[in-house]
């Protein structure tokens, strides 16, 4: 991690400590930069990140993932609204931890395959946010 921490500009410096101290190293699985769910490292989490946590994203106690719940006018809406969002995961091949209740939908992003967020979890999130603002 040396090559990382040498490379990285002040203000990233101390978002890597941050998160070096928040996450123990057993966490943080090697950055896999092949592909959208490598580790999001800390240059890319202060560019995708506030975005979603102005809308409503928030972090999650013990893990690196993000939440939010979503709440509707009646459980078909909904319904209709998981519906989207799961036809997009199964194309995305990358899939919400979710649960629902009446009018109610509870949203945690993160990515098994790297242990924490990634690209995959940006990319569904903002679809969410679209899936969710186009319910009428
Ligand atoms: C084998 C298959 O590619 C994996 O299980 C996919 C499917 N959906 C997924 N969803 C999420 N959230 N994280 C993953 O790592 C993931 N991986």
């Amino acid at each position: 991690m040396s090559w990382l921490k040498s490379s990285l500009t002040p203000s990233s410096r101390v978002l890597h400590a941050l998160l070096a101290s928040r996450f123990p190293a057993s966490l943080r699985p090697s950055a896999n930069m092949a592909s959208d769910s490598h580790w999001l490292n800390p240059e890319e989490r202060e560019q995708l990140l506030p975005e979603l946590k102005a809308a409503g994203w928030d972090d999650v106690e013990g893990r690196d993932a993000l939440f939010k719940e979503f709440a509707f006018k009646n459980f078909n809406q909904a319904f209709g609204f998981m519906t989207r969002v799961a036809l997009q995961a199964e194309k995305l091949n990358h899939h919400p931890e979710w649960f629902n209740v009446y009018h109610k939908v509870q949203i945690t992003l993160s990515t098994h395959d790297c242990g924490g967020l990634s690209k995959k979890d940006v990319k569904l999130a903002k679809f969410i946010e679209q899936a969710a603002a186009s319910v009428h």
